[in-house]
């Protein structure tokens, strides 16, 4: 589960030189996401757009005195820079508009806020930094993408990037890095926003949330546009939906994975999970869509989408299910149909054929171990071909490029081969499953697992994640993952009771322990695991760090686990919980992959 740390800590955990390019230093912090040559909007061009009233807090109330040239947009203090129009949101924790005078203080030249942070920012006169004009908007969260999108957008008849957005539970990042590298494996200078990093221009930039706030989601787009970048995907969350930081945005092309359990503590059910992703495939958002319909979640998302933007913009994929009919007996499907057939295993990854409409047919490879990844390939596949590219010209890139096989970081990334060693971000139930699948090895080998759940989320999927690791491994270890401000103990307790519970009522024969902190519990099973077994380390990727009541400490599963398989293949302990530093290089001496 991705570790959400404030934008203001991103710079710390960023490892310096991690991918800095000397010759050609980027600019740092939050310049870093915005373009070299911004655009000046006048604030009064601004409140018509959103139609503001002028607050009465300071003696620069009034935008048509003032008038400022506005330059950006930004919603954090730690993002925001001279000429910004700063946004003051009502958050979980506290008013932004608290922050308003720091945002001055930075060089925003106005403000925008709801009565309630006008009346705070009025209250307080000492505070009244806000010697700037303010907007006061009674939801000021759903403007803020109109407003960023006027500030950053394209001016008229400049060229952007096409767009291709990923949603879903699972497998949002893997698909955008098959999409950004099938649209290059075309030729095109390509761009991404997601889970793992921002790739807008020549340096990676690594990501704080899945999906941006709206004003770095824009600022972003401008600087790829600045860039040349000709095409880029971006991973769409469901709280980026449900927190409006996709708005101003219409994608050429939205792709759907899955829906499974997750997110539940923002959602509440099920339903809403769903209703605040079907917000991406609506005409306001995308021009086409592409579902993946295997389940009838995927159905409802199928027929959400035909009736949103009609039949004819619309592609819908089965894969698992290519002749299930519904639970409720439906067969019929709309929009353009593919299914994938003749999955066969090759190497890690599968061969299939994708097979469309009139008697179209795709063949393609990946290389990505896991089932899932055929679902991921395929859906980019078509994603592609939706925004454009014919089937001939992809059939070529498939045939004569590996462009289903990218490296995607801390996704099914293979660390060792004996024991087969394996690092995952499954986080949920659903991923957890498919990841204990696709690792279980062939003949007698077992499957030891290390994981453990996030604090301050979705509590529920603690034991269920328990009972999945106790039916489909042989050890279980179950550690900590990234407790947040919750307590570590508990967390494990509850993922425990999920373990023993399926290992008492099922009679299962599964080896149990509980080992902490989680390097240790990666030496661990390392200890325990043979040549012929699997070891899968689930839940967090290519995650560095692991936050800890507002500690970030360095943890990267990739290195622990490589220094553990090396340590054991010199029979000796690493250094008992050595903390390590992260490190660039690909492979240590003995061939093992590195982070
Ligand atoms: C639950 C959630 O999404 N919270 C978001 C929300 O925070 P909040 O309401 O707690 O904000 P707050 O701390 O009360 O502060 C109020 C306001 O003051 C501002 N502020 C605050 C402090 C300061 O020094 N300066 C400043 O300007 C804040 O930007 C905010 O607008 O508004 C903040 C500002 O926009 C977001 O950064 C923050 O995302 C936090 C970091 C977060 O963890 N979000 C996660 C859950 C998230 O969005 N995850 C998804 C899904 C990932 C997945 O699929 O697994 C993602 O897309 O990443
Ligand atoms: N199509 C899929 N179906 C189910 N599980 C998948 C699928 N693709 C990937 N996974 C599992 O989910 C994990 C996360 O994959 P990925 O990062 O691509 O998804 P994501 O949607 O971006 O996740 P997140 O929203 O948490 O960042 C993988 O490590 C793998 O275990």
């Amino acid at each position: 589960m991705p570790t959400d740390h404030s934008a203001s800590a991103d710079a710390a955990r960023v490892p310096a030189g991690d991918h800095a390019n000397a010759a050609d230093e980027p600019p740092a912090g939050a310049a870093a996401l915005r373009p070299a040559h911004p655009r000046s909007v006048p604030l009064s061009e601004l409140r018509t757009l959103i139609g503001a009233q002028a607050g009465a807090a300071g003696a620069a109330g009034a935008v048509e005195a003032v008038d400022p040239a506005v330059t950006g947009v930004s919603l954090n203090t730690s993002q925001t820079l001279p000429g910004d129009l700063y946004a003051a949101l009502p958050g979980a924790h506290r008013h932004g508009a608290q922050f308003a005078a720091a945002a001055v203080e930075a060089g925003a030249v106005a403000v925008l806020t709801d009565p309630e942070g006008a009346a705070l920012l009025g209250a307080d006169t000492a505070r009244a930094g806000v010697a700037v004009p303010v907007l006061v908007h009674a939801q000021p969260r759903t403007v803020v993408g109109a407003l960023s999108a006027r500030v950053f957008g394209p001016a008229q008849g400049e060229a952007a990037p096409a767009l291709y957005a990923v949603t879903g539970t699972n497998g949002k990042t893997t698909t955008t890095y098959l999409t950004t590298a099938l649209l290059g494996a075309a030729g095109a200078k390509t761009g991404l926003i997601g889970t793992i990093e921002i790739l807008a221009g020549r340096t990676p930039i690594p990501s704080v949330l899945t999906t941006p706030e709206a004003p770095q989601v824009h600022s972003v787009l401008a600087l790829m546009r600045e860039h040349g970048v000709g095409a880029a995907a971006m991973e769409v969350s469901s709280h980026a939906l449900s927190y409006h930081r996709v708005d101003g945005i219409r994608f050429d092309v939205a792709g759907f994975t899955n829906l499974t359990q997750d997110h539940l503590d923002l959602h509440g059910s099920m339903g809403e999970y769903f209703a605040a992703k079907a917000q991406l495939f609506t005409p306001e958002h995308t021009r086409r869509a592409v579902v993946l319909a295997d389940d009838d979640w995927g159905r409802a998302m199928a027929a959400h989408a035909a009736e949103q933007l009609g039949a004819d913009a619309l592609t819908t994929l089965l894969v698992d299910g290519a002749d299930a009919t519904a639970s409720d007996g439906t067969t019929d499907l709309p929009g353009a149909v593919w299914r994938v057939i003749d999955v066969v295993r090759d190497g890690l990854g599968h061969r299939f054929t994708l097979a469309g409409p009139d008697g179209a047919r795709l063949r393609a490879r990946t290389g990505l171990p896991g089932g899932f990844n055929v679902a991921n390939a395929a859906l980019a596949v078509l994603m592609v071909h939706a925004g454009g590219m014919d089937a001939p010209q992809l059939q070529r890139l498939l045939d004569e490029t590996d462009a289903l096989t990218p490296q995607v970081p801390g996704r099914m990334q293979v660390i060792g081969t004996a024991p087969h060693a394996i690092v995952d971000f499954a986080h949920n139930p659903d991923a957890l499953v498919r990841a204990l699948e696709a690792t279980r090895p062939a003949g007698d080998g077992k499957l030891l697992i290390v994981f453990g759940a996030t604090g301050d989320r979705d509590a529920t999927k603690r034991p269920l994640m328990g009972e999945i690791a106790a039916r489909l491994a042989d050890v279980v270890i179950v550690t900590d993952d990234d407790p947040h401000d919750e307590d570590p103990a508990p967390i494990r307790a509850a993922v425990l009771a999920g373990v023993h519970r399926a290992v008492l009522d099922e009679r299962l024969g599964t080896v149990v322990e509980e080992v902490h902190p989680r390097a240790q519990a990666i030496r661990r099973a390392v200890e325990l695991a043979g040549p012929q077994d699997s070891i899968l380390v689930a839940g967090r990727g290519h995650e560095v760090w692991q936050e800890v009541k507002g500690v970030n400490l360095p943890l990267d599963d990739r290195q622990e686990l490589a220094d553990a398989l090396a340590a054991g293949r010199r029979g000796q302990a690493p250094a008992d919980g050595a903390a390590p530093e992260p490190r660039d290089g690909r492979h240590d001496e003995e061939g093992n992959t590195r982070a």
